[in-house]
């Protein structure tokens, strides 16, 4: 380990259903790296830390809220703590905070943690080119977490049309230069970068680029009574029992009103016994994927800023309600079209 045995944190950030577990899991793919991981989700239920890939024996997980607001940083400075113990050998710690997290508030949770082995390793904004000015960037002024981002990994450019594709890539570039001339921007499906990109700013001591971090955690204290990020609020519930795939897709097609994001891992039971998938919906996009097991329990979380969580509540429970114990021929079919419409 370098870095005089401090393991270096590195945040992944991003506005609700950027794409920060998919690169997350994409990091942890890399053979060979001993990483540690904690996840910050909304809801009761921690659905990211679900679908982390199995590489992790122990993803620590803070559910309940967003990180940057958890008084006195508690649940990640016990979480870091845990996983900078020497005898763990970690070469990294990556922290995905929430979608509603503020990045400055998280990397000043980072940079001023109590726990004593670990120091700030870089923070990736990852930004949704299909959402992003209509979430994020949506002032006359670029928003200030551009200038706390070490990488800037753009995804979901392949969902834009081919003609506009460039002009809203261009466009990305140029607000986040505003505010952070140097900060390296590159594109990646999926999140998939390459990992020296990552790994590489963790293994500069101290970095130059923390600099502009610390003059903007100090302004960013300065303005604390005007906390500039809405809280999402979340929904969630539980699926002990197969759901069915007409309420569950009535569900993604038609969000609780003010619902954003949309996530879950479901069972269903298919013509050839159950089968497992995972759903995700960011905006007005639907993904469905299959999962290689059904879960033996599944969960919904809807999470929006506007979000009526009591409201929302009873849609979740409706879909975990309805009966969903024979092959649903129609509703299969319409799971199945999202699961081709996205392979
Ligand atoms: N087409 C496409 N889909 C993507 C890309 N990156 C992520 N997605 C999809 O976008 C959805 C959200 O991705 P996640 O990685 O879960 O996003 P997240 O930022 O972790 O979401 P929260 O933690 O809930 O805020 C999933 O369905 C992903 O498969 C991309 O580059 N292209």
């Amino acid at each position: 380990m370098r870095g005089g045995g401090r393991v270096p944190v590195i945040a992944l950030t991003g506005f609700l259903g950027a794409g920060k577990t998919s690169l997350l899991n994409h990091l942890l793919q890399r053979p060979g790296a001993r990483l540690g991981v904690v996840v910050n989700d909304f809801g009761t239920l921690n659905v990211d830390a679900a679908l982390v890939a199995g590489q992790v024996d122990d993803a620590a997980a803070i559910s309940g809220g967003c990180v940057c607001c958890l008084p006195d940083a508690g649940g990640l400075d016990d979480a870091l703590r845990r996983l900078a113990q020497p005898r763990l050998r970690l070469d990294a710690i990556l922290v995905e905070a929430s979608g509603a997290a503020d990045p400055i508030a998280v990397a000043r949770l980072i940079g001023f943690s109590g726990a004593r082995n670990v120091r700030p390793g870089g923070l990736v904004e990852v930004v949704d080119a299909v959402e992003h000015f209509r979430t994020v960037d949506r002032w006359t002024e670029p928003p200030a977490r551009y200038a706390a981002a070490t990488l800037v990994v753009v995804t979901k450019a392949d969902l834009l049309p081919d003609d506009e594709r460039e002009t809203v890539l261009a466009r990305i570039r140029e607000r986040v230069r505003r505010r952070h001339p140097q900060v390296p921007i590159v594109t990646a499906r999926y999140g998939r970068i390459d990992p020296a990109l990552v790994f590489d700013t963790a293994a500069d001591e101290d970095p130059a680029d923390q600099l502009p971090i610390a003059r903007l955690i100090r302004e960013h204290h300065a303005n604390q009574h005007a906390h500039d990020h809405d809280h999402a609020r979340a929904a969630s519930v539980e699926l002990v029992r197969p759901v069915s795939p007409t309420a569950l897709i009535d569900l993604l097609e038609t969000p609780p009103a003010g619902a954003y994001r949309l996530k879950g891992r479901v069972r269903v039971v298919g013509s050839r016994g159950e089968q497992g998938f995972v759903v995700n919906v960011v905006g007005s996009l639907v993904h469905v994927a299959a999962l290689p097991e059904p879960p033996p329990v599944g969960e919904l979380v809807a999470i929006g800023p506007e979000l009526d969580p009591s409201l929302a509540r009873r849609r979740l429970d409706a879909v975990a309600a309805a009966p969903a114990d024979r092959p649903d021929t129609a509703g299969l079919a319409r799971l199945r079209r999202y699961r081709r419409l996205n392979a």
